[in-house]
């Protein structure tokens, strides 16, 4: 049974972290190339938690990609400062911006002075992502390069959490919570319909604490928060260590021969 109606999920497994980051440095660094051959800019949401230090381990070290192209939004952001230690900037930057030369202002933040009031930061990065993707207008959603996802134990990605109204919406392009179950409660996360306008998606989930939560997300039809990732027309990839995918029993890909 195909996991996902519109298009094959391609599930790419490494014996550990260091080898994942090996993969996923040789997977964006292609996506990035394509992208700058085919429009002259590689457009990519990255996500917070344990996604940037796993994206970053060998990237960052990457010269034969050129970051000066690279448009980078992140897939969701917590209403914090940029330096407080939540922030997902600030985790991007310390793994990965520091290290390599996509200029600042081609990096989308969350605009530190909205945090107190997470409705308008949401409206602020809307109009960020209009001035990339278009106008609001001209464009029904932005279509990302790639959107790299990451994946809590209890299914949620973004900050899209099981069970919340915000799995409903469809027309924003961000939208706002202040009830996130998980600390701190007032974010501002891309929305399902951008997600899945994306030309590619990758999910990436380490370590033995996803193994339950990747069994049923992968094995198991329902409506999870990462389930209902479905690209429209694009790619849906899996990079998942050993650990991680210790319980999945549907067909997997070893290492990244099928990219
Ligand atoms: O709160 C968040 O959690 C998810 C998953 O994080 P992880 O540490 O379990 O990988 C993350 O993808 C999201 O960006 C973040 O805000």
């Amino acid at each position: 049974m195909p996991l996902h109606p519109a298009g094959p999920t391609q599930i790419f497994t490494f014996p550990d972290v260091a080898a994942l980051s090996q993969g996923l440095d040789t997977y964006v660094a292609k996506l990035s190339a394509e992208a700058i051959h085919r429009h002259g800019k590689f457009t990519v949401a990255i996500s917070g938690g344990s996604l940037p230090k796993q994206l970053a381990a060998v990237l960052k070290h990457n010269k034969s990609v050129d970051f000066s192209n690279w448009i980078v939004y992140f897939a969701d952001e917590r209403c914090v400062p940029l330096d407080h230690e939540d922030s997902n900037y600030l985790l991007a930057k310390t793994e990965l911006f520091d290290y390599v030369n996509i200029p600042q202002e081609n990096i989308h933040t969350i605009d530190p002075d909205l945090v107190s009031d997470p409705e308008e930061a949401a409206e602020d990065y809307i109009s960020q992502l209009a001035k990339t993707f278009a106008t609001k207008d001209s464009v029904r959603f932005p279509v990302f390069d790639l959107i790299l996802l990451g994946v809590g134990p209890d299914g949620h990605t973004c900050s899209l959490f099981p069970g919340h109204a915000l799995l409903k919406e469809a027309t924003n392009w961000c939208a706002y919570i202040t009830d996130s179950p998980k600390p701190p409660s007032e974010r501002i996360t891309l929305t399902f319909p951008v997600l899945n306008h994306a030309h590619h998606v990758a999910f990436v989930a380490a370590g033995a604490g996803k193994q339950d939560m990747l069994h049923q997300l992968l094995d198991t039809p329902g409506h999870l928060p990462a389930q209902m990732v479905k690209p429209v027309t694009g790619t849906l990839s899996w990079f998942v260590d050993d650990a991680a995918a210790a319980k999945i029993t549907s067909t997997t890909h070893k290492g990244l021969e099928r990219l």
